[in-house]
């Protein structure tokens, strides 16, 4: 497949896109995400994965881009990364005992064409005491995440079930991923 440029600083999404085998270098993006208070949480990580991939490929724009953007969902409030311990502390509360979505919005832009979608995953949370949350958040694994944890990290443990694909939360669909940039390159 045509190589390509990875617009996001996100180790993760570097790690899935090299086990799917594919080829590509990493630019990330340095737009500062604006968001829309009024729009749907499907229309801001849509739009917010399409503005990194449009930041990037305003440098590069022979290139083809693919960028991406992740946000959990609760109670129609979108959390994107805690800004410290306590706002961690307000969001893992918040998810404690109850169901969230993640949303994870894909972009891939070339001069020729544009293509943008949004995955949806159903993660159902244990409730935690406040202990807890306490010493997770000491753990320091929240402060580069939406909604302040890693399910592929100790975050691991405060999860009880989800419906849907994994990798959408760990903040890339990969498998949605190959199969557009398939796509992308025979239309
Ligand atoms: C919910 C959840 C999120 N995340 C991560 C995925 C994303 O990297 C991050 C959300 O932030 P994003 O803004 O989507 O991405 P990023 O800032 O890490 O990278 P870039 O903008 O350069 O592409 O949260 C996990 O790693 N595990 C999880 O379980």
């Amino acid at each position: 497949m045509k190589p390509f440029i990875l617009a996001s600083q996100s180790p993760r999404r570097k790690q899935l896109l090299e086990q799917a085998e594919l080829t590509f270098t990493i630019i990330p993006s340095e737009v500062e995400e604006i968001v829309n208070e009024q729009d749907s949480p499907e229309k801001v990580v849509s739009s917010l994965a399409y503005q990194k991939a449009q930041d990037v490929f305003s440098r590069f724009p022979s290139e083809v881009i693919l960028a991406a953007d992740t946000v959990v969902v609760v109670d129609e409030k979108i959390l994107g990364k805690p800004q410290d311990k306590l706002d961690a502390k307000k969001m893992l509360q918040r998810l404690s005992g109850t169901e969230h979505d993640v949303l994870t919005g894909v972009s891939l832009l070339s001069a020729e064409k544009e293509m943008t979608f949004v995955d949806k995953t159903r993660v159902y949370f244990y409730s935690l005491t406040e202990a807890e949350i306490d010493s997770y958040i000491d753990s320091g694994e929240p402060f580069d995440k939406a909604g302040a944890y890693g399910i592929q990290g100790l975050g691991a443990t405060l999860v009880e079930k989800i419906h849907g694909d994994y990798y959408t939360v760990v903040g890339l669909p990969i498998a949605k991923v190959v199969r557009a940039l398939k796509q992308f390159h025979s239309e």
